[in-house]
């Protein structure tokens, strides 16, 4: 474990490319303004947070509730736009990802649609952005998140985590250099959830789209990343970048290990006071998802 300085670039032990050639965020600050019919209070999410990775990284975002991580992944994916400041993934630009069709996304809520089957929620992007789908790689898709024999169901029919499942190929379906993930496996049980972390870092290592993930698992986030981003409560800003050097690929009993331990204390740390991170403690409410972090499995 070792921080990471997010201006100087360093080699990387895995991997050489330098940073910033993965994601670029430079002084990005967010702030929203809501209606007059609330008399234009605004609100700022983001407060000059910059960042950078290596192309092909994968980096979890952690944080208080509402300190504003899905709001950076939001504009990474167009879906919100800077206040100030610039974004770029894979020296690409929100617009240009999209255009491309480089980016997959997927959400907490699968967002699929419900009168569509498993298969066609699955081939929809790439019926988006006029690109025939390739059958086989649908039907690995479909095997590798665990759905053969739903490729018909409708997703009414399916349990949560079987939905959660397909937004994940969904968003794998344009085989996409850049992958951004709202809390994905947020809302699936324990078992579900570690499978689908182990099948999701065979997949990443396979074909290593530069990542970033929102969660509130701390194992989770050092299991998969090369880099935990920790953020302090809104306005959000980087309190630290944590580099997650444990060797690859990762395995459930890695989480057994002093080495991964003495990563998640320091996150812990960071997260709930005890370490750099205090500032953060008054705003974890007992019960909250974020004191449950320190308690939840891969
Ligand atoms: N469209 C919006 N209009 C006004 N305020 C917003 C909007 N979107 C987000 N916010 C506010 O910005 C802040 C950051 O929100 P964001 O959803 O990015 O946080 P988060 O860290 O992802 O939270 P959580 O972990 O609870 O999902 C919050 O205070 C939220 O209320």
């Amino acid at each position: 474990m070792s921080s990471v300085d997010t201006t100087e670039p360093s080699a990387e032990k895995r991997r050489i490319r330098p940073l910033g050639t993965g994601i670029n965020i430079e002084h990005l600050s967010k702030v929203f303004s809501s209606g007059a019919m609330r008399g234009g209070e605004q609100v700022k999410a983001l407060d000059d947070v910059s960042l950078k990775t290596s192309e092909g990284s994968f980096l979890s975002l952690l944080g208080p509730s509402g300190c504003g991580k899905s709001t950076i992944l939001r504009i990474i994916a167009g879906l919100e736009t800077a206040s100030e400041g610039t974004v770029l993934m894979n020296s690409m630009s929100p617009k240009d990802l999209q255009s491309q069709h480089e980016l997959g996304i997927a959400f907490q809520d699968s967002a699929l649609l419900p009168w569509r089957t498993v298969e066609s929620n699955i081939k929809l992007p790439l019926q988006v952005a006029g690109i025939k789908p390739d059958q086989s790689a649908v039907d690995e898709l479909i095997d590798l998140v665990g759905l053969r024999g739903f490729e018909k169901a409708k997703p009414a029919t399916l349990s949560g985590g079987m939905r959660q499942r397909v937004s994940i190929a969904r968003a794998l379906v344009v085989k996409p250099t850049a992958l951004l993930l709202d809390e994905p496996f947020g809302a699936l049980d324990d078992m579900t959830r570690q499978r689908l972390n182990m099948e999701l870092q065979r997949i990443w290592t396979e074909k290593p789209a530069t990542t970033l993930m929102v969660t509130h698992g701390i194992a989770e986030a050092v299991f998969l990343s090369d880099v935990v981003a920790v953020m302090s409560p809104r306005p959000g800003r980087i309190i630290e970048l944590v580099e997650i050097d444990l060797p690859r690929p990762r395995h459930p009993d890695m989480l057994r290990t002093k080495e991964f331990h003495a990563i998640h204390d320091h996150l812990s740390g960071l997260l709930f006071g005890g370490g750099a991170g205090t500032e953060t403690e008054a705003t974890v409410e007992p019960g909250s998802d974020d004191e449950n972090t320190a308690k939840e499995p891969v």
